[in-house]
């Protein structure tokens, strides 16, 4: 799915003015320097122990900004609105200061909740967590639904010790049931899930809240988890202390009475909050979505949209089909892929990149799959491709996606939506196989590379009516320079004898998979129409195999 504009994005070539005035001050993270990991202060050595571990020395400048705002001089009096270029840093950024402000906990609870829009992005997160957390002691957990929910629930909740012989009654809602995390990391459906039905689990304890991917996050209801989060941690909210063991008395003491710091109507301790995005919304109408406290705005450079410092753009345009010439027959068969001479582009690109790792973005589902399955009729082209998208289960996507991690897997051919925020070292290319239609979209496409100041490349496949409309795209965002990187004819002409079979090859597979589909769909008709005959059960409607379309 590609990204919406907002309002105030239609006619921006140029600078835009935030709508909201402290939007319209910012800090700009572009004027605060690295700063190497001895130098904060305050600093937990143990947590700084970690990260060298990882082999950070330093901190970028959005992690220094973040960290002054909160352990630093700022002491989380503010909430947070981060807007900062993809693979600037931001997971450690907010990351870094929950695990030292908790370090000190004495009592274990679910005190900082992470919520991000897919389930492979919060494992990424709550990874690095865990590369940092148990340096100070705190437990991280993860609510995704990769495993069941029994499994999560145990992992999440910790049950009574019993006495042999003795029964636990899973309704008796006893205080031993405590939190075995202080740092959950969660999907909005999974979270949902745990807060309606998971006893135990709950979130009046919670001190901090992250929404990673805000734009994306709001821009769906996704059960109206943010306004149940936002209820739940009210500190008006009697329901609060429904079940509060005796041990947190003082806590409860402190929500309920709490002391007021100057800001009207809000007490302290309150629930902190950090929003993040490298396309962080300026829609006055979803922010206030978030409640905000006295938010503060830190954006990097003048403009809305930045793209990576080390990031270098390319267009490639393709050639019209009388200019390389094509038979007749061919051009039924094309159609399939979407389009005509663009998967030579692509494949002589990829033989020119020579198996570095890459990632091609195409427009939808449907695109993903016929592309990554034509790509692979090209025989010899001695790289492994595999389709990566909404349509596959997770359990295929998270097993691809280790592969490509782990550099079995050269290239990754996906739609959008799965690969936002995704982090993937040594992903040196970004193919835009079909033109972004907002520059959003560009800046998370692009943004898989160049990351953590690496060098990358995104090379955009243009047909010659798209050149001038891609240009003015890029010019939303800064460093917005775009190259032409030409694809010689003859790669394209020594191509073509292997692109005929390829074709071919397609068309059968899609008629196969087709025909297999209405097969299924037939199949499942008869079921319901023999449940219903028989146990005059009302036929669901069918799920048309068309539907998946909308998907990402
Ligand atoms: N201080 C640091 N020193 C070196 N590497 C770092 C540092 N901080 C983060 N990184 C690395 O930078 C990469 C990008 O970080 P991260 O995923 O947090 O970026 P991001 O800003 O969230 O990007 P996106 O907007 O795409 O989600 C990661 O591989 C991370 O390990």
């Amino acid at each position: 799915m590609e990204e919406p504009t907002e309002q105030s994005n239609k006619n921006d070539t140029k600078k835009s003015v935030p709508v909201l005035p402290w939007m319209r001050s910012p800090v700009d993270v572009s004027l605060i320097d690295e700063c190497p990991l001895g130098h904060r202060c305050g600093a937990n050595i143990k947590l700084d122990l970690a990260l060298q571990n990882t082999g950070i020395t330093s901190l970028f400048p959005v992690q220094v900004a973040v960290w002054q705002e909160t352990i630093g001089p700022g002491s989380f009096e503010r909430d947070l609105c981060v807007n900062s270029p993809t693979g600037s840093g931001k997971t450690l950024a907010y990351a870094l200061p929950i695990v030292q402000v908790l370090s000190t906990r004495a009592v274990k609870c679910l005190r900082a909740l992470v919520v991000l829009p897919t389930r492979d992005l919060a494992l990424q997160v709550k990874e690095v967590f865990a590369t940092i957390a148990p340096a100070v002691g705190l437990s991280v957990g993860l609510a995704v639904g990769q495993s069941s929910i029994a499994d999560e629930i145990s992992g999440l909740i910790k049950r009574p010790k019993l006495e042999a012989g003795l029964c636990y009654d899973p309704d008796n809602l006893s205080p031993e049931l405590q939190s075995s995390v202080d740092i959950l990391v969660a999907t909005p459906g999974r979270l949902m899930d745990h807060i309606n039905n998971t006893k135990g689990f709950t979130l009046e304890h919670l001190c901090y809240l992250v929404v990673d991917e805000t734009d994306r996050l709001l821009r769906e209801a996704y059960q109206s988890w943010l306004p149940t989060v936002l209820r739940l941690t009210c500190s008006g909210d009697e329901s609060l202390f429904r079940h509060v063991p005796s041990t947190f008395g003082s806590l409860k003491t402190i929500r309920k009475f709490g002391v007021e710091r100057g800001f009207k109507g809000k007490s302290y301790p309150r629930l902190v909050k950090m929003v993040l995005s490298a396309t962080l919304t300026q829609d006055p109408g979803k922010l206030a979505q978030l409640d905000l406290h006295h938010p503060l705005f830190l954006t990097t450079g003048q403009m809305r949209y930045r793209l990576p410092e080390q990031l270098e753009s390319y267009k490639v345009e393709i050639a019209m089909s009388e200019d390389i010439k094509i038979n007749r027959t061919d051009l039924s068969t094309l159609e399939i892929c979407g389009s005509n001479l663009k998967p030579l582009y692509l494949v002589a690109l990829l033989q020119t990149l020579q198996g570095e790792k890459c990632i091609v973005f195409t427009s939808s589902v449907e695109s993903t799959h016929r592309l990554c399955t034509l790509l692979n009729y090209f025989g010899d082209l001695r790289i492994k491709i595999k389709e990566y998208s909404g349509l596959q289960r997770q359990s295929l996507r998270s097993k691809t996606l280790k592969a490509f991690r782990a550099g079995k897997i050269q290239v990754l051919v996906s739609s959008d939506a799965m690969t936002r925020g995704m982090d993937v070292e040594g992903v040196r290319n970004v193919i835009n196989y079909d033109t972004p239609a907002y520059i959003k979209t560009y800046i998370h496409r692009a943004g898989r590379t160049a990351r953590a100041g690496q060098s990358g490349h995104c090379f955009t496949l243009l047909h010659k009516e798209e050149v001038k409309r891609f240009k003015k795209l890029l010019q939303k965002a800064d460093n917005n320079s775009c190259l032409v990187h030409s694809v010689p004819s003859e790669s394209i002409e020594s191509l073509r004898p292997i692109y005929t079979t390829a074709l071919e090859r397609l068309k059968e597979c899609i008629e196969s998979e087709t025909y297999r589909k209405r097969k299924i769909n037939v199949t499942m008709a008869k079921g319901m129409r023999y449940m219903h005959d028989r146990f005059e059960v009302a036929p669901a409607p069918l799920v048309s195999p068309q539907e998946p379309s909308n998907a990402t």
